[in-house]
């Protein structure tokens, strides 16, 4: 398991294209066979990719977690972001994930397996109480769309893990997937920050051969980091979390924090940035 350790504002605002990227970026989660795990000092985030590949993986535990088990004293959300089913099994139950189709498992669970062939994006955040183990399936999520092709940022955001009616109740994550339409390549512009909660990002479904421009740092002084295919981005809580595709793609946005209130936001006037 990777231990990512996040740098001040100040810090991020001098480094190189390198160490902001070794900083901020996190790649190649998804390998056959496998399950890959980074650990962030970002309100202790995990941020997790598995792709079974053949045979079923088991949620192992790592030394970094200090537990006896990994949900011990921690909830996950896993969304099965390709068009494969998959299957998680928790205890005796197995849930059929599809194509954006997402599920929460509460603490306490100490027997959770993958399978399928198809790659189940993971995050995991502290908790200190159990919350029903939950799927809700992408499709059923009918949220209308936000943006406008005029502003190349039409797009629909799906919330699957958050407070409010609907949704799937957690101690502190919050999850959901945002979708470009065909055309729109800007996401979250105007820009915000919440200090009160951390942001991480997977950009999938980037065409070959395109990219994101992925815009981090405080808003008066932006930094940027050119994304790929199933790149990883953190975000700290001052940071804004931006991106301009040179194509449209999906990102799974996660966050965790003091609060799950996705409307609490600080926005930032285009004109206010620098
Ligand atoms: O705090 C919320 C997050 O930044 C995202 O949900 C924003 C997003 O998906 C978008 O505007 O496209
Ligand atoms: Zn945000």
């Amino acid at each position: 398991m990777k231990l990512h350790y996040s740098a001040s504002p100040d810090t991020t605002n001098s480094m190189t294209t390198e160490q902001l990227r070794d900083t901020y970026l996190i790649q190649s989660i998804f390998q056959p066979g496998q399950i890959i795990a980074h650990y962030t000092d970002l309100d202790r985030m995990v941020v997790v990719g598995v792709q079974p590949a053949g045979a079923p993986l088991k949620l192992g535990n790592y030394k970094e977690i200090g537990s006896s088990y990994f949900l011990e004293r921690r909830e996950i959300g896993i969304l099965n972001i390709t068009k494969t089913p998959g299957t998680v099994t928790v205890g005796g139950n197995k849930y059929e994930l599809g194509h954006l189709d997402c599920l929460y498992i509460g603490l306490g669970e100490q027997d959770v397996t993958f399978s399928g062939d198809t790659q189940f994006y993971c995050i995991s955040t502290p908790a200190h109480m159990k919350y029903p183990t939950a799927v809700l399936r992408g499709e059923d999520i009918k949220t209308p769309p936000i943006g406008d092709p005029v502003n190349a940022n039409k797009r629909v955001i799906r919330r699957y893990i958050h407070q409010l009616e609907g949704g799937i109740k957690s101690c502190q994550l919050v999850m959901g997937c945002t979708t470009l339409e065909t055309g729109s390549v800007w996401n979250t512009m105007p820009s915000h920050v919440h200090s009160r909660r951390t942001e991480v990002y997977l950009y999938f479904d980037v065409p070959q051969d395109q990219m994101v421009v992925h815009l981090m740092g405080e808003p008066n002084r932006t930094r940027n980091i050119m994304v790929q295919d199933r790149d990883v981005v953190l975000s700290p809580g001052w940071s804004i979390h931006s991106g301009c595709g040179t194509a449209a793609y999906r990102f799974v946005w996660a966050m965790g924090g003091d609060n799950q209130k996705f409307e609490d936001m600080d926005a930032v006037e285009i004109k206010d940035m620098r």
